[in-house]
């Protein structure tokens, strides 16, 4: 079939190109491409193939090639030589990404990673060169401040191709891309400014606007049952957009919802969006939540500094002492301010209803702890002290916080590159070029952390005491992690906490709220998709004004 001595040739070739893409993992596409065609070219060029019979032979080439390459990479992948070969997994996860890919496709990774762990135990291989860390004790040496920087999946995340936040421009002050520490510290100072308690303050009227907005819209509803779902996520897609006044007319959270599908996919394997975004196909809803966001960004920059908003801190403050931000950056910040600020922000509400929906007992007593604290047609519930000493409210919302964080399995950081490896706590070394995972879905619901009754709904666990057998609540505070902790946790949780707080509070003390008839509860936990963010299904509940 081939020549003397060319099929060794063509092998050793593959063998050197493997080591060069182990060693310098390159992510150029045409030097990727490159190296995929090129050497059985020069072998078949070096053979002395005729142009004529050019096409057979090096299609057998390049088809050996192909193969050692495969061959020598999964070989290594399921070898003891790996650095990773001593921690268990499956298999599957083992030899590629792909089959993370494909689960997460399916918006169950938080469900299957925490399968993985009830098998394996607390560190599982869940990637050729990832690990996914349940345990309490090494969250700071990854996550805290003497942990480790972000790690690949974030290349995976780029969301608006090449000219976009993803440009070269945009990468300096791009909080969420950056990777490299000091990159990140510098980017996260505008957005500490912006959150600090009097810019909160200063949010304060505008919060109250929107929450009083959506009592009254809901009020007004004719029909007997509304989607609540819709609603928190119309509520928190913030001011600007009046998706509760016109309904999603401009498709604006759908493109939101759609948009961070390819990103959840993409992270798994974030070599592959250099050659995706050369389909323009690719994506389209991503790309369309980009443009979105631009128009944002300049229907703001053109507004000027009227408003006491975030954008304010983001885009208007850096102006008065230096330099602009480059667009880009706008651009990207803006996806950031209103991906991480509405969507998560939706989800806990619509889990918390879910859960004092199902729960009546629990909904009565949060009922009557807030008529106390806002007696009704007296006190509205603005005053942001007095809802963050409720008790049983913050219980409630950290209970389904616990259950369903909505940042579920992604958070992740590695080594930074070319430092060498990082040891963890105890001489536990994480290789160079390995990523690690920290699971909140799956730490949240860990019986040596939660108990008893992880897997149970009981904000009663927050007030300490025991359950009704008679066993003491544990709570192990560290390992309660919805909003990350460290230098790159949730910069903005002061603000979702205020909100979520107000929005029960309003809620609850202006309706009597159920499930509208036929709605099966079950389906809540199976609508719940872990795309990045945790997405969720409808929520159709009956809403009824409560009597003077
Ligand atoms: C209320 C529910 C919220 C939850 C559960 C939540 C959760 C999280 C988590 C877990 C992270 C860290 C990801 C990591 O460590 O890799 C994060 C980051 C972030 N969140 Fe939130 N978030 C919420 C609300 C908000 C709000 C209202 C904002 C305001 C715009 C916001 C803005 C951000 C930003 C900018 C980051 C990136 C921080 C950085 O990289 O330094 N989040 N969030």
């Amino acid at each position: 079939m081939f020549p003397p001595n060319s099929a060794p040739t063509v092998l050793l070739a593959s063998l050197v190109c493997y080591l060069f893409l182990k060693r310098f993992e390159p992510t150029d596409v045409p030097l990727l491409v490159g190296l995929l065609v090129v050497p059985p070219l020069i072998v078949s060029f070096l053979r002395g193939d005729s142009l004529d019979l050019l096409f057979g032979p090096l299609l057998r080439s390049w088809s050996l090639y192909c193969s050692g390459l495969l061959f020598s990479i999964l070989t290594y992948r399921i070898s003891p030589l790996h650095p990773l070969s001593k921690y268990p997994g499956p298999m599957t996860c083992k030899i590629s990404k792909l089959w993370l890919t494909f689960v997460v496709s399916r918006g169950k990774l938080h469900v299957y990673v925490k399968g993985l762990h009830d098998k394996y135990g607390p560190i599982v291989r869940i990637g050729p060169n990832e690990l996914s860390i349940n345990e309490v004790s090494l969250v700071p040496s990854i996550l805290g401040v003497k942990g480790m920087p972000k790690g690949p999946l974030w290349d995976g995340r780029r969301i608006s191709g090449k000219k976009g936040p993803g440009s070269k421009e945009a990468v300096r002050g791009n909080l969420i891309g950056a990777r490299d520490l000091k990159l990140h510290s510098e980017a996260r100072k505008a957005w500490n400014k912006a959150f600090v308690p009097a810019a909160i303050k200063g949010y304060e009227p505008i919060l109250i606007r929107r929450v009083t907005q959506l009592v009254e819209s809901l009020g007004a509803q004719k029909s007997r049952s509304v989607d609540l779902s819709r609603w928190f996520s119309f509520f928190s897609f913030g001011g600007g957009f009046e998706l509760m006044r016109d309904g999603d007319k401009d498709g604006l959270w759908h493109k939101m919802e759609r948009g961070l599908y390819f990103p959840a996919l993409a992270q798994q394997i974030p070599w592959c969006i250099s050659f995706l975004l050369y389909f323009p196909m690719v994506g389209q809803e991503m790309k369309a939540l980009g443009k979105f966001a631009m128009d944002q960004a300049k229907r703001r920059l053109n507004e000027g500094s009227i408003h006491d908003d975030l954008f304010y801190y983001l885009i208007d403050d850096k102006r008065v002492d230096a330099e602009p931000y480059p667009f880009p950056l706008v651009v990207s910040n803006s996806v950031l301010a209103i991906v991480a600020g509405s969507d998560t922000s939706a989800t806990v509400l619509a889990n918390t209803f879910f859960l004092l929906l199902s729960h009546r007992e629990s909904y009565e007593r949060l009922k009557l702890e807030l008529d106390e604290a806002f007696p009704r047609a007296v006190k509205e519930p603005t005053d942001p002290a007095l809802l963050s000493s409720q008790p049983y409210l913050n219980a409630v919302i950290k209970e389904s916080l616990r259950l369903f964080p909505p940042v579920a399995t992604s958070l992740q950081r590695a080594p930074s590159l070319r430092t060498g490896d990082k040891v963890l706590g105890e001489g536990f070394i994480i290789p160079e070029g390995t990523a690690v995972v920290v699971p909140p879905y799956t730490m949240h619901r860990d019986p040596r952390y939660f108990s008893p009754s992880p897997e149970k709904y009981i904000p009663e666990r927050w007030l300490g005491g025991d359950d009704d057998t008679g066993t003491e609540f544990i709570v192990n505070k560290d390992a309660f992690i919805p909003f990350s902790t460290g230098p790159a946790n949730c910069v903005g949780k002061n603000l979702g906490l205020l909100e979520i707080r107000m929005v029960v509070a309003y809620m609850i003390q202006a309706f009597e709220l159920q499930f509208a008839d036929g709605y099966d509860e079950e389906r809540w936990e199976d609508e719940l998709k872990d795309y990045l963010l945790m997405q969720k299904g409808s929520l159709p509940v009956v809403v009824t004004s409560r009597a003077a």
